[in-house]
């Protein structure tokens, strides 16, 4: 298997290539071209890569081995792109207010969490710069993690679905020609097309996670290239024969004739708080701010997925209506309905003939509810959004202690 290297190692200085030589095309036509003198650059390359891959693997640095001292946390939200709004949004609905004076500066404050600083940066400079040690938290893309930080140990997932982001890492094939009949990675890979000669191009801009995925598979003569966009033009244009890259609605393959394949999802994405694991364990005040941010986060996101339901039931008693209300699968609520009577006065006597129950529902499970509870003389039901649920402790809390072994 051959890899072309990431675009950041380009530059990487070698004695016997001169200075024109492309060491590695951004540009997919030329490359699959290995003649011996490719093959010799890129052994150079290899060996010169190895020594700037402790400081520069696809731009990830390694932690630092002490915290530099600064008073604040620092949370890097995406600055721009289709992650930057959603995770400000987040914020708000847990009443965490990022104040950015204006859009093009690049620090912000949350007047909610006095000592923690906002920094704006592109997803994959979060978790460059999180291995770094220059941020402590962020909100990335699983899939910009798994990129760009490359299993690194000091990155922990505090929080793996922020419910925003959603997308897939995805192989995807021509529609047409000699892959109409091409339904599954197995099936491509056992294409008498390629060889060691000419192997399977792929166009990627995930140039850790495409290479290992094809070597996890088994899959030998391949080759990748890399561009930073517009990747689904690439089989059109006779310069990859698929593409690695992010699906979210489908549209864009649609639209230029590629298909997804069986056993060609690399990972599901959505979006994540990531922490330094070392600003976690050694940065002062960094452990109660992530603990409370996840427990906002934890209660709002909990909050999210429910209604709150409301109706009367006639009953002789709060155990009796509990008894018919309990016979209902979908009825249970988070830890079963609250029942509480109605008190109506009639002819001037005070008499309880009814009970208001109230519980939680999925909003998936919402109508089914509603059939559920009518069956059981619900009457007079009021649904309303939940805004939080506080749990006594996150579960993710305590998932966070033991990864942090504390
Ligand atoms: N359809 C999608 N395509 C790409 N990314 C998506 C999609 N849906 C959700 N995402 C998430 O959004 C993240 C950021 O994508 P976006 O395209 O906004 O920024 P970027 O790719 O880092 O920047 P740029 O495209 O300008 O290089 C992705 O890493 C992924 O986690
Ligand atoms: O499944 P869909 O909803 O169609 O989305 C997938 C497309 O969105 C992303 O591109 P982006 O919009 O970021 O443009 P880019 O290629 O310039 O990065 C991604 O690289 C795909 O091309
Ligand atoms: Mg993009």
């Amino acid at each position: 298997m051959s890899i072309l290297l990431p675009a950041n190692l380009q530059q990487c200085p070698s004695p016997s290539l001169s200075p024109s030589t492309p060491l590695f095309s951004p540009c997919p036509s030329t490359a699959f071209s290995f003649g011996r003198t490719r093959l010799r650059c890129l052994r150079l390359v290899t060996s010169c890569v190895a020594s700037v891959q402790s400081t520069v693997a696809n731009g990830s640095a390694p932690a630092p081995a002490v915290v530099v001292e600064r008073e604040q946390i620092r949370l890097g939200l995406p600055s721009k792109g289709r992650m930057a709004a959603d995770s400000i949004d987040l914020l708000k609905d847990c009443q965490l207010f990022v104040k950015q004076v204006n859009p093009r500066q690049y620090v912000a404050q949350i007047p909610q969490l006095p000592n923690t600083e906002v920094w704006f940066q592109r997803p994959k400079d979060i978790v460059r710069k999180l291995l770094s040690g220059d941020l402590d938290l962020g909100t990335v893309g699983l899939d910009t993690l798994s990129e760009y930080g490359q299993e690194n140990e000091d990155l922990i997932i505090v929080h793996e679905a922020l419910n925003f982001g959603d997308c897939h890492l995805s192989i995807a094939i021509p529609n047409y020609g000699i892959y109409e009949n091409i339904n599954s990675l197995k099936e491509l890979a056992e294409m008498p097309q390629w060889s060691e000669e000419r192997p399977l191009r792929v166009a990627t801009g995930f140039t850790y996670l495409g290479p290992k995925f094809m070597e996890e598979n088994g899959i030998k003569h391949v080759t990748f290239s890399t561009a930073d966009g517009a990747l689904e033009a690439t089989p059109a244009m006779g310069i990859a024969d698929c593409i690695l890259d992010l699906v979210s609605s489908g549209t864009t393959l649609k639209e230029n004739n590629l298909k997804e394949i069986e056993g060609g999802v690399v990972l599901e994405s959505q979006a994540a708080l990531v922490a330094s694991r070392r600003a976690l364990t050694e940065r002062k005040g960094a452990l109660n701010t992530v603990h409370e941010i996840l427990e906002r986060l934890e209660a709002h996101l909990k909050a999210d997925g429910q209604f709150t339901v409301v109706a009367n039931m006639r009953g002789n008693s709060a155990q009796e209506v509990a008894e018919r209300v309990l016979s209902q699968p979908s009825l249970s609520g988070l830890q079963g309905p609250t029942i509480s009577p109605v008190y109506c006065k009639q002819d001037g006597k005070v008499s309880i003939d009814y009970y208001a129950i109230v519980i939680c529902v999925p909003k998936k499970a919402l109508y089914e509810s509603v059939k559920q509870l009518r069956a059981v003389g619900g009457s007079g039901v009021l649904i309303s959004p939940l805004t939080y649920i506080f749990d006594e402790e996150t579960p993710r809390w305590g998932q966070l202690l033991r990864k942090l072994k504390i």
